[in-house]
């Protein structure tokens, strides 16, 4: 198995999350937290709609988890799986909580054809590379994944007007 095949299980179950926070009435993302030897630490949907929480984004909100659970020494081997690309603001908080790693399924683009007009979510325009390049750390992000495009895209299938 390649380094980049090793990343698929957890993507694949990204998109199972994101699948779960849409049947709980939240928008369709799942991210999930893999410590240095690939245990899944934390797992986390989109809380934006039942939680009243502007700032629900599964990746922010996981991040919220990690920091009270881990040290900072700790998340920085760490890898944040996600089933799209972090926005702006989750990118802000992966680098504030020190996570060391990104991994992602599809592209923030790739999702801004997704969601298309629907207020719910106007997809940011900002690459998560762009955001971590005006840091000072060396935050490492892989994907997209053409992989499991079909699969991720699939979740959001019906959901956006
Ligand atoms: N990547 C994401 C975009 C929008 N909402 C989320 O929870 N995650």
């Amino acid at each position: 198995m390649t380094d980049r095949e090793k990343h698929i299980p957890y993507l694949r179950r990204c998109v199972e999350l994101s699948l779960l926070a849409r049947e709980s009435g939240n928008t369709p993302f799942g991210a999930l937290l893999a410590g240095p030897d690939g245990t899944i630490l934390l797992e986390q949907g989109n809380i934006e709609i039942t939680g009243r929480n502007c700032t629900g984004h599964a990746e922010r909100t996981l991040m919220e988890a990690a920091s009270k659970r881990f040290s900072r020494q700790e998340l920085w081997n760490c890898t944040l799986y996600t089933s799209a690309e972090p926005c702006a603001m989750c990118a802000g908080s992966i680098y504030w909580g020190n996570v060391g790693r990104v991994v992602y399924g599809i592209s923030e683009k790739h999702l801004a054809e997704l969601t298309g007009e629907d207020e719910q979510n106007p997809t940011l325009d900002l690459p998560c590379r762009e955001v971590f390049s005006r840091g000072r750390k060396p935050i490492e992000v892989i994907g997209p994944f053409p992989e499991v495009e079909e699969e991720t895209a699939a979740a959001h299938a019906g959901y956006w007007k």
